[in-house]
């Protein structure tokens, strides 16, 4: 379990970097009757890559998934506790939820481009939020994305072909683009390269790592190195706790608690 000792190790380390971008705080999420999260309190800081670990079914996805509401699309879940986007209660009544999500992005396991052009699923967004004023303003959004996310010189010529017709890799970065389009401040990735082959695998990394110096990144993985190559934070859960969060370079060499121990070492998971 995170302690208040070693919360606030984690906070003192990090108050250089003033306020985070979000903050959890005595979380717990249920699915009916069912705790799948157990008061858990985090912060999410911009410019940084937080990776959730944790053996399956402890809840990364359901955790990282009430940061943007999704879970509000699953009638049995039902969340409990205060998450803020600098500093505001994103579960507040009169939330606008369209524009939560458009500033808390998501990139989810499996690609999925809208069946429409290349151009149309970076377009689509930028439209329902009124960022474009003509045609040459959402070529250059569409452009800017697209060049952010990796893509442009492998699809610059054929943007009227359909985004489903790209390989998978590029699906998937096609798909950070489309986020990246509406001008997010936090992308929420959940097992975004668990499809994709390894290098497709590595180019997706390379491109979170760029990323970084833009966002705040979270990203739920089950590959150990994964974590350990693209984040600065890590995040271990186990049934539905936080049992640790720290500098990753600290979780993967030096941890706390034993369980975080006995699953970095595969001793289960
Ligand atoms: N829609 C749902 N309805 C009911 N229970 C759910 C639902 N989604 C997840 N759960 C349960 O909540 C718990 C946490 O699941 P979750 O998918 O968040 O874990 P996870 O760590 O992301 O797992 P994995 O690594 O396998 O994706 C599990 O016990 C799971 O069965």
């Amino acid at each position: 379990m995170v302690t208040s000792e070693t919360l606030s190790a984690d906070t003192t380390a990090a108050q250089d970097l003033g306020e985070p971008k979000m903050r959890a705080t005595d979380v717990s999420v249920f699915y009916g009757d069912k705790k799948a999260i157990d008061n858990v309190s985090i912060d999410i800081r911009t410019e940084h890559v937080t990776a959730f670990i944790g053996p399956s079914g402890c809840g990364k996805s359901t955790f990282l998934r009430t940061l943007n509401r999704m879970n509000d699309t699953i009638s049995s879940a039902r969340v409990e506790g205060v998450i803020e986007l600098d500093g505001e209660d994103i579960y507040q009544s009169g939330m606008d939820v369209v524009q939560l999500r458009a500033r808390v992005g998501m990139v989810f396991q499996k690609p999925n481009p809208f069946p429409k052009s290349i151009y149309e699923n970076i377009a689509y967004g930028p439209r329902i939020h009124g960022l474009a004023e003509g045609k040459s303003e959402m070529d250059a959004i569409v452009e800017r994305s697209l060049k952010r996310a990796g893509l442009w010189d492998e699809v610059k010529d054929r943007l009227d072909d359909s985004g489903t017709a790209l390989s998978g890799g590029q699906q998937q970065r096609l798909c950070i683009a489309r986020a990246i389009a509406v001008d997010p401040e936090v992308i929420l990735m959940d097992e975004p390269c668990s499809a994709l082959d390894p290098i497709a695998t590595a180019k997706i990394e390379e491109l979170i790592d760029e990323l970084r110096g833009r966002y705040a990144i979270v990203i739920v993985t089950h590959s150990m190195q994964q974590a350990a190559r693209v984040s600065q934070r890590t995040a271990f859960f186990h049934l539905g706790n936080l049992v640790e969060y720290g500098h990753t370079s600290d979780i993967f060499t030096n941890p706390r608690e034993k369980r975080t121990q006995d699953y970095i070492t595969g001793r289960y998971g």
